[in-house]
């Protein structure tokens, strides 16, 4: 049971596009130095979720609050200065093609200190990113290479470097694990993880990936037909106890959850 207030707190939280209604009244806290993953179907929202908080969409209604202030009210410059703790491992890296891996760090580490103090000379940031390299297990043999020439886990490997370039102290990971082979889930997993036990971050983690959802997760929550229908600890995951979950985390076909609501959740009133 949470005692604290929480990191984030979302209330009634809806958003629809055109008469589709993808976030019907999502309630939910994100504890504060702990890692909480969001399971569900695809095309149910979490994403949309995720953008909502990063403020990159605007929500018809609710609530967001990161420590207690609501950023979809703050000021704009009071909204941006709390957004800057975010930093976040998108689900293909979302790395620039055409810089190198140093310059991706590089962009990391300027955009942190963008119009706020003069910028180190670049021989010093570059000392920075070979660090925040090395922190995700990197060697500066990888600096002047193209993400195009890294494999997957390598690429997100960078992604996790160019977010934490911004020192955030809450992080965002969609889906870290599609797409890499078991050994590469677990090191990035093991990234996750070592975020939230060696730096404190509150980490949030869209996933598919039950294993990983189980190893990087104190708390889990499932997104369903627009709403949170079950949180827990993230160690009930295979045992919830609710059909709904249950369907979901044992890969079954029969159930409550239909295919077509997987697709397109239906939402009701
Ligand atoms: N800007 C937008 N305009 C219109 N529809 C959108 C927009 N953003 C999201 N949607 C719709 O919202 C729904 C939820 O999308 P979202 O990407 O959040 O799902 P998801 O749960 O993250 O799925 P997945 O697990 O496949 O990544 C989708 O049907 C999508 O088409």
């Amino acid at each position: 049971m949470m005692t604290q207030q929480p990191c984030i707190r979302i209330r009634g939280l809806k958003k629809s596009f055109g008469n589709r209604t993808i976030l019907n009244g999502i309630d939910l806290d994100i504890p504060a130095g702990a890692s909480t993953v969001i399971i569900g179907g695809s095309g149910n929202g979490k994403s949309l979720m995720l953008r909502c908080i990063l403020g990159l969409i605007e929500p018809d209604e609710g609530i967001i609050e990161i420590d207690g202030e609501d950023i979809l009210r703050a000021s704009t410059k009071r909204r941006d200065a709390l957004l800057r703790r975010i930093g976040m491992l998108f689900q293909n890296a979302a790395l620039f093609d055409s810089m190198s891996v140093m310059e991706n760090i590089l962009f990391g580490l300027k955009a942190k200190r963008h119009g706020r103090t003069a910028l180190p000379h670049r021989t010093e940031l570059e000392q920075e990113a070979f660090h925040l390299l090395a922190q995700v297990g990197l060697g500066p043999n990888v600096a002047p290479l193209n993400p195009a020439e890294l494999s997957g886990g390598m690429q997100k490997r960078v992604g996790l470097a160019r977010a934490l370039a911004g020192q955030p102290d809450i992080l965002f990971f969609d889906e870290p694990t599609t797409g890499l082979d078991p050994i590469m889930s677990a090191v990035i997993d093991g990234l996750i993880s070592d975020c939230v036990t060696q730096r404190g971050s509150t980490a949030l983690t869209i996933t598919h990936d039950m294993t990983s959802a189980r190893r990087i997760g104190d708390h889990a929550a499932m997104l369903y037909g627009g709403k949170i229908i079950w949180q827990g600890p993230a160690s009930d995951l295979m045992n919830s106890g609710n059909p709904i979950v249950d369907q979901f985390t044992h890969g079954r076909r029969e159930g409550p959850i239909t295919t077509t609501m997987t697709d397109q959740p239906a939402i009701g009133g």
